[in-house]
């Protein structure tokens, strides 16, 4: 049976660390700020953006929330953001993604300062990541090389295979995997022999969004199997990309759903929050 890695343990770890983190640069006098907002009333979104502001509390950082009407206009968001970004005593700017269809999320993501860009999906931050230079990373990414690396799974000269390519986990992730010296291939919709491919992998990442896909044939004896993947199953129970039950007995680790890279998000989202000040 698989080790299962314990995301809401070690995102708890992370917590506790940076609390202690804050707690000392208080007593200097300094002061982390995150600004979160939310336009409309996405019921999924309500609860993440609920939980940003509860770690916001435990570590000690000031939370700014911005709760704003589904109608509100692109000319008006921007308003607001450019307003945040001018405000000194705000360190991070996130907005709760997604956004309603009116609302063009590429242009928020840009108009978001990049050195207050707490999500790390701004083009120039991204960049940064390609190009191997410090900057925000996206938090479920470096969420999940924090699971891994925690957890006692070596990376480096590992293959790798990253089922999805989205600009906010699939694409970051490859990277990040690169970086740590992993031999990466991403797979997507279009990928040939999917399953095969899978077949490769010491390191299966599943972010294709589609419940429960990935089944225990295209899983490596021993791999390590981690889901991005939140969804609820018809029985409205959360489950992942990956059917945990079944290939768990296959994996040498994996990542549950609920409770592995989920609460890990919220951590990283911190983690840049706090490292945001090292960049001032
Ligand atoms: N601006 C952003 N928007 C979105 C991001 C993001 O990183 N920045 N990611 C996701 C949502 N997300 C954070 O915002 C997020 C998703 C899931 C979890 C989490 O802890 N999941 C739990 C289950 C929680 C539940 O009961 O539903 C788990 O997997 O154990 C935290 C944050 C999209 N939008």
């Amino acid at each position: 049976m698989a080790q299962i890695i314990d995301g809401k343990k070690i995102s708890q770890d992370i917590k506790d660390e940076l609390k202690e983190k804050v707690t000392a640069l208080k007593d200097t006098g300094t002061e982390v700020a995150l600004a979160v907002i939310q336009v409309g009333n996405d019921p999924a979104s309500s609860v993440y953006v609920r939980n940003k502001k509860k770690a916001c509390e435990y570590i000690g950082i000031r939370s700014l929330s911005y709760e704003l009407p589904e109608e509100t206009t692109e000319d008006a968001l921007i308003e607001l953001i450019e307003k945040l970004n001018k405000d000194e005593t705000v360190n991070g700017i996130l907005v709760q993604l997604p956004v309603p269809k009116h609302i063009d999320p590429d242009k928020i993501i840009r108009t978001i300062s990049p050195e207050k860009d707490v999500d790390g999906f701004h083009p120039q931050n991204v960049g940064k990541l390609v190009i191997g230079e410090e900057g925000f990373v996206s938090c479920t990414p470096a969420g999940v090389i924090q699971l891994l690396k925690r957890s006692g799974i070596e990376i480096s000269g590992k293959n790798c295979v990253v089922v999805g390519r989205s600009n906010i986990v699939g694409k970051p992730m490859a990277l990040l995997m690169l970086r740590e010296n992993a031999t990466v291939t991403i797979a997507h919709s279009k990928t040939k022999n999917l399953k095969e491919l899978c077949q490769t992998a010491d390191i299966l990442i599943v972010a294709i969004g589609k419940p429960q896909f990935i089944t225990a044939d295209y899983v490596k004896e021993g791999a390590v199997v981690i889901d991005v993947g939140i969804h609820r199953d018809e029985n409205n129970k959360l489950c992942g990309d990956v059917r945990y039950e079944e290939v768990a007995e296959k994996a040498s680790a994996i990542t549950p759903v609920p409770g592995g890279v989920g609460p890990m998000t919220i951590a990283m989202l911190m983690s840049n929050c706090v490292e945001s000040l090292d960049r001032e």
